[in-house]
């Protein structure tokens, strides 16, 4: 297997000075005293990088992760180890960076391009793919100063993902695009990934990294806490940020007492945002009082206002009011198809044996594609039950179980 990035012993010192006159005492003085104390953002971090891995970043803010692909990229050079890379890279890293602001949008393609190796007549060919799949209409001959976030997002992206790269690297900027975009760069990241393009990607939004990243590596206080398997790097990092964030989720709490949340117009009036693909219109449980073992049933409408979703999901998941997660199961997990094209439908979730005991519980509903990778529609505590039984256990949930007298 060729290894497409060596990253080795890599260490990135930053100065930092109190006052910004400390910095500049320091340059007209260069041989007298330091006001500088210095920091390592990255603090000894080696690792490697296979041709077709998809590798997910992952550390709260603050990390180091910037720092590392900057330095990946040849933005930052580091202060000591060594980082090789092998083969054609593109990246996204802050909105703008890479753009000459006074140019154009379509004068800013050929920049781009011929910064990651492109020559004239390549560009030339891939051009008009580029200003189709950003979209961004006659603003693609106006300078890019002018532009918006969402459209700086959208060139950004149309540039990196569309010139045979064999690395890219994405940095949290698929959250600046509106959802339909969203969903045309990870339709086409995807299919950079099937034809063995490396692809490392920062991303907060844990699941799309479990979703589609085959290897993730946490990073803390700028060295590697956890390297390998996304999904276990993920488990491992979303437990110590539930009791390391210094946000438990309270802030969301709400009472079970109501049947019926989030009813929106019943006769599929189309959303006044066009960039609204999809939503739930309703969401229903058949009691609002359970006692253990009873038959839980959640009526979920939804809306799609597209022609087609392709990979359509829809999660269930249970919660406690403290936001403790019990159990989320999905549509793309069980292999269950449900309906994806323009209208309105409407499926129902069965808990046929509820193992909860005694106490309030609330439900989320989620409406995805890709494989859970964009959020189309998401409501939080969307219903809510309560168990209430004469006592005959304790704990959380009811685990079969039998005893035996040994003695
Ligand atoms: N130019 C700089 N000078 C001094 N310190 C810096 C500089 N750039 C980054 N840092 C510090 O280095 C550490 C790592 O920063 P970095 O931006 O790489 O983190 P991150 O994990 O990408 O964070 P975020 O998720 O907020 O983007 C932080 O403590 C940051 O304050």
């Amino acid at each position: 297997m060729s290894i497409m990035i060596e990253v080795k012993d890599v260490v990135k010192t930053y100065k930092l000075y109190r006052k910004p006159t400390d910095r500049l005492k320091e340059s007209v003085f260069p041989t007298k005293k330091q006001y500088h104390e210095n920091f390592n953002a990255l603090n000894g971090i080696s690792f490697e990088i296979n041709k077709g891995d998809a590798l997910g970043i992952l550390g709260r803010n603050g990390s180091g992760k910037s720092t590392l692909l900057k330095l990946i990229t040849g933005v930052l050079s580091a202060s000591s180890g060594t980082i090789k890379v092998n083969g054609r890279m593109s990246a996204i890293l802050e909105l703008g960076a890479g753009f000459n602001p006074e140019y154009t949008g379509r004068e800013n393609i050929y920049l781009n391009g011929l910064m990651i190796g492109l020559n004239r007549s390549e560009i030339d060919t891939k051009m008009d793919g580029i200003i189709e799949f950003a979209d961004i209409g006659s603003f693609i001959d106006q300078p890019v100063k002018i532009y918006s976030s969402g459209m700086f997002a959208r060139l950004a992206f149309a540039v990196a993902i569309n010139v045979d790269p064999d690395i890219l690297i994405v940095d949290e900027a698929l959250a600046v695009g509106d959802v339909r975009f969203q969903m045309k760069c990870i339709e086409k990241m995807k299919e950079l990934k099937a034809g063995g393009t490396t692809i490392l990607f920062v991303s907060h939004a844990t699941e799309q990294v479990k979703r589609f990243c085959n290897r993730a590596v946490w990073l803390k206080d700028g060295v590697i806490e956890a390297i390998g398997e996304s999904s276990e790097i993920v488990d491992l990092y979303e437990d110590y940020m539930k009791y390391n964030s210094g946000d438990n989720g309270e802030s969301n709490m709400k009472t079970a007492d109501s049947k019926v949340n989030d009813e929106i117009d019943p006769d599929m009036i189309l959303p006044s945002n066009p960039d609204i693909v999809a939503s739930i219109t309703k969401v229903n449980i058949n009691e609002t009082k359970f006692k253990t073992f009873d038959q839980v049933e959640v009526q979920v409408d939804y809306e799609i206002y597209d022609k087609i979703i392709h990979g359509l999901l829809i999660g269930v998941a249970l919660y406690t009011p403290d936001r403790q997660y019990i159990f989320g199961p999905n549509t793309y997990l069980e292999k269950i198809n449900v309906p994806n094209t323009h209208g309105r439908h409407q499926v129902k979730y069965v808990i046929p044996r509820l193992p909860l005991l005694g106490g309030t519980y609330n439900i989320d509903v989620g409406l995805f594609n890709n494989e859970g990778i964009v959020c189309l529609d998401y409501k939080q505590e969307a219903a809510g039950f309560t168990v209430v039984n004469k006592y005959f256990s304790e704990g959380l949930v009811y685990i079969e179980h039998n005893w035996e007298v040994l003695r």
